[in-house]
């Protein structure tokens, strides 16, 4: 279940209530029912073999991101699970570079959200593109 509790200590940057976003370093900028902002620093041990940002760290940037824009438009007693995601990776992100993922909701159903989300360089290059849908109970 989302809580009131749970997203203002992440908008607050209490990074506790999310060991994955502790982990990784996500910085949560905006975190509302019609846009969720999250930024991450690539660092080295985020990195692939062959030196820049893994497809998987892409898609669970842009996943987070879609899943909070669902969370901040649900009802406290509401879930959600993802149960589809897609992902185009449309440029390599290096070592150090900054990256930011923004989602918006494209529908709102009775049990299922459509999301899409940019991967952004600091730039304004696109890094990926996705959408998502998510089952909302
Ligand atoms: C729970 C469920 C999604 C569905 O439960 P089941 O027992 O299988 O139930 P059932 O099959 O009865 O379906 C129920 C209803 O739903 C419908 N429907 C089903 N699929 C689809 C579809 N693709 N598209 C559209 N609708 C679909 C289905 O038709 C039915 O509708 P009906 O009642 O006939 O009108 C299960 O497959 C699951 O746990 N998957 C793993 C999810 C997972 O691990 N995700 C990654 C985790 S990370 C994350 O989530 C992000 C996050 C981060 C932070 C915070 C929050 C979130």
């Amino acid at each position: 279940m989302v809580s009131s509790d749970y997203l203002n200590a992440l908008l607050r940057g209490d990074l506790h209530v999310n060991r994955l976003f502790a982990f990784l370093g996500v910085e949560v900028v905006v975190l509302e029912p019609e846009e969720c902002v999250l930024g991450l620093v690539i660092r080295p041990e985020l990195l692939q073999g062959a030196g820049i940002m893994p497809g998987g760290i892409a898609a669970t940037l842009l996943d987070e991101a879609m899943a909070h824009v669902v969370l901040a438009g649900m009802q406290n007693s509401q879930s959600t699970a993802t149960v589809e995601l897609s992902v185009r990776f449309l440029a390599p992100v290096a070592e150090s570079e900054h990256v930011t993922a923004r989602a918006r909701p494209l529908k709102r159903g009775k049990r299922v959200v459509t999301v899409e989300a940019e991967l952004l360089k600091d730039d304004g290059t696109i890094a990926a593109k996705g959408m998502a849908s998510f089952l909302v109970t």
